[in-house]
């Protein structure tokens, strides 16, 4: 519903949703470079391959050499290449040895090399694509959303996600080459003492099984954490002006500290279930190994096991010891594997939750663009809530194309909510807002905002060039172009005197603009941009009144033939409009021009002495409703504005 987004942590509970194996949607969704895993996973199997050659020259070597238990044969290997000698066979050996580690090394090489470049990839498109569907999203979900986790699934959960195909697959890959590759050789060298090395196997899957059960919902929890942190974090950077002014610095650390607290209680938590983990593993695979070595070596002194036994030559105990412990090594190895996993499954779940939520706002199947014919606008029956509390309660009039109107009313009556509803920042929960009689929901959104240009009480500069910030939008635009609508928005003299004028950088580590300044490059900036309809939310408000002044005759002249929403504070901003509209609790409550309004001696007209400083033919009863309106709106107790009837 408008106004209620959805947790960011919420996860689908569809069974074999991909939050449940994100490794095999990535790797069909977002992987385009294929080959390289391909490349990767050869290379995987290759490098195993070379592994295996030491463990069996060295067997073969102790008994073709060392006891003459069996001739020097190696598979593969043509016997005219073997030497005759003892000595050579032994050269002969090492030489082999050397050979499969060089080898083995280039293959290392190439694995990490496909690996890497495969899954950086798919985190390259996995975070341009979660970024896109984020931005898609309506304006209420970033406002019910904190800015600091929003960047902390785009960062840490992708990285994570990214982390586990990295190394993750790798290892995956790598364990079943080894484990795959040594179980047949083993079963080859002799298969009753493999069953006794396969015997602590189901007690490692078990054991495993418990680890993943303990750390899913610990790690989900971390990320939590972290993105709580992150939200804590960007809040306090942002607003430092007032932590340092309010002198908040201790009350600030303390709640980064009580953040981080819970982070490392997190943290300490999967912590300990981790550490546990795997020297569980060691212990279990070392004592399955010690009975491996004991069982064997009983059978090479010819002493049967439980009245088992089994042949069994001196070497190919060596040989069959060294690869019973590559054996059992990887199967530790897989802790971390099954570790990594976990956490990006965490990550997974909560990067889901971005990428399968629908914009609530976006185009109809068959929107059509917006044809602007006059540029009337009509709001026909519009109610709008907020996460259920109404804030439009009824909003019933019609514009025509070409007029200027004022919109003004008590702080908090609806004003900029009543105008956000025209270029669908929010949608009317009733009713409709109409331009030359198109439902703005029926229009591509693209259209709708091409013709709207909207100058907010609080325009925000990106960090870039004054000359890239004017551009913003009209992407297009030529310097002139530029200058000419800096010009007309009474900016380009302020620009000027900056260091390097247009090429000044603004913004974030910028040079910092005063409000006024900042105020005329957004006018500027949707000056530039031409629209058909023109909102001015409280668009001069920052700048003195001199310069308001001048700015006043400028967007007059660019307002003449466009439709026009002004809202003030200041009447003297919409004196002079075609037309008033006054707002109070949600409702239009009186309409018409200044002196209409004047006459009809209602809210309008109370106003007006305000502003004149009339105050002492004021009725008692609008200074009542003052400051009873004063308390409505107030504090909760987390401190975020609500109002409170
Ligand atoms: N994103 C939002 N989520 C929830 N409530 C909101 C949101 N934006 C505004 N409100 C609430 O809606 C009411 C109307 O706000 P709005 O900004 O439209 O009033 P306004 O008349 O423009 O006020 P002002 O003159 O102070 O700018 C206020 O009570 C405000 O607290």
């Amino acid at each position: 519903m408008e106004g209620t987004p959805d947790s960011l942590t919420e996860r689908s509970e569809t069974p074999g949703s991909w939050s449940e194996n994100p490794v095999w949607r990535l790797y069909t969704e977002y992987a385009t470079g294929r080959r390289y895993a391909v490349l990767g996973a050869v290379a995987t199997v290759v490098g195993r391959a070379f592994a295996l050659v030491p463990a069996f020259v060295i067997g073969l070597a102790v008994d073709a050499i060392f006891l003459a238990e069996r001739p020097y044969a190696l598979p593969l290997v043509p016997d005219g290449l073997v030497p005759g000698t003892d000595v050579g066979k032994l050269y002969f050996s090492i030489a082999i040895l050397a050979a499969a580690t060089v080898a083995g090394a280039v293959a290392s090489w190439i694995e990490d090399w496909g690996w890497s470049v495969f899954a950086q990839r798919v985190q390259r498109n996995l975070r341009v694509d979660a970024y896109e569907r984020l931005q898609d999203l309506e304006l209420a979900y970033f406002t019910g959303n904190r800015t600091g986790d929003l960047m902390s699934i785009l960062n840490n959960d992708v990285n994570a996600l990214e982390t586990f195909l990295e190394d993750g697959l790798s290892a995956t890959l790598w364990i079943l080459a080894t484990v795959g590759g040594i179980g047949l050789i083993l079963v080859g060298l002799n298969p009753p003492l493999t069953a006794v090395t396969l015997l602590p196997i189901p007690l490692l899957a078990a054991f495993t099984l418990l680890f993943t059960r303990l750390i899913e919902p610990r790690y989900l929890s971390i990320r939590e954490e972290i993105g709580d942190l992150n939200s804590r974090l960007e809040n306090n950077v942002s607003g430092i002006e007032v932590i340092k002014s309010e002198g908040a610095e201790r009350f600030e650390s303390e709640r980064v500290a009580e953040a981080s607290d819970e982070y490392l209680t997190a943290n300490l938590s999967a912590i300990k279930v981790r550490i546990t983990y795997f020297p569980g593993l060691t212990v279990i695979s070392g004592v399955g190994f010690a009975v491996t070595f004991l069982v064997g070596g009983l059978w090479v002194l010819g002493r049967p096991v439980f009245g088992l036994t089994s042949a069994l030559t001196p070497g190919a105990f060596v040989t069959f010891v060294i690869y019973a412990q590559q054996f059992l090594w990887p199967i530790i190895r897989l802790g971390d594997v099954v570790d990594d996993y976990e956490r990006a499954k965490a990550a997974g779940s909560r990067v889901q939750g971005v990428l399968s939520r629908e914009p609530a706002i976006g185009d109809r199947p068959d929107a059509r663009p917006l044809e602007i014919d006059r540029g009337d606008v009509t709001y026909d029956g519009v109610r709008f809530a907020y996460s259920g509390e109404t804030v439009i309660t009824d909003a019933d009039f019609a514009v025509e194309g070409g007029t200027t109107v004022g919109v003004v009313g008590p702080t908090g009556a609806g004003k900029s909510t009543l105008l956000k509803l025209l270029p669908r920042l929010y949608d009317a929960d009733a009713g409709a807002v109409r331009i030359d009689g198109q439902d703005v929901r029926d229009v591509t959104l693209r259209s709708l905002r091409r013709s709207i240009g909207y100058v907010s009480q609080e325009p925000f500069l990106f960090y870039g060039t004054v000359a890239e910030n004017v551009r913003y939008g009209t992407f297009d635009a030529g310097d002139d172009d530029v200058e000419r609508a800096a010009r007309r928005a009474q900016a380009h003299e302020f620009i000027e005197n900056l260091p390097d004028g247009y090429d000044t950088l603004v913004g974030e580590r910028g040079v910092k603009l005063s409000g006024g300044q900042r105020q005329r490059l957004a006018l500027a900036r949707t000056m530039l941009k031409d629209p058909a309809i023109l909102v001015l939310d409280e668009a001069t408000s920052a700048v003195d009144t001199e310069t308001e002044a001048i700015i006043q005759d400028r967007i007059a002249e660019f307002a003449a033939d466009r439709t026009t929403f002004v809202i003030a504070h200041r009447l003297s901003t919409v004196r002079t409009a075609d037309r008033i509209l006054v707002l109070d609790d949600g409702a239009v409550v009186e309409d018409g021009t200044h002196e209409d309004l004047l006459g009809t001696d209602g809210l309008y007209a109370n106003f007006w002495r305000v502003q004149t400083g009339d105050i002492a033919s004021l009725p008692r009863a609008f200074l009542e409703r003052a400051l009873r309106r004063q308390a409505v709106v107030d504090l909760d107790e987390d401190g975020s504005e609500q109002r409170s009837n």
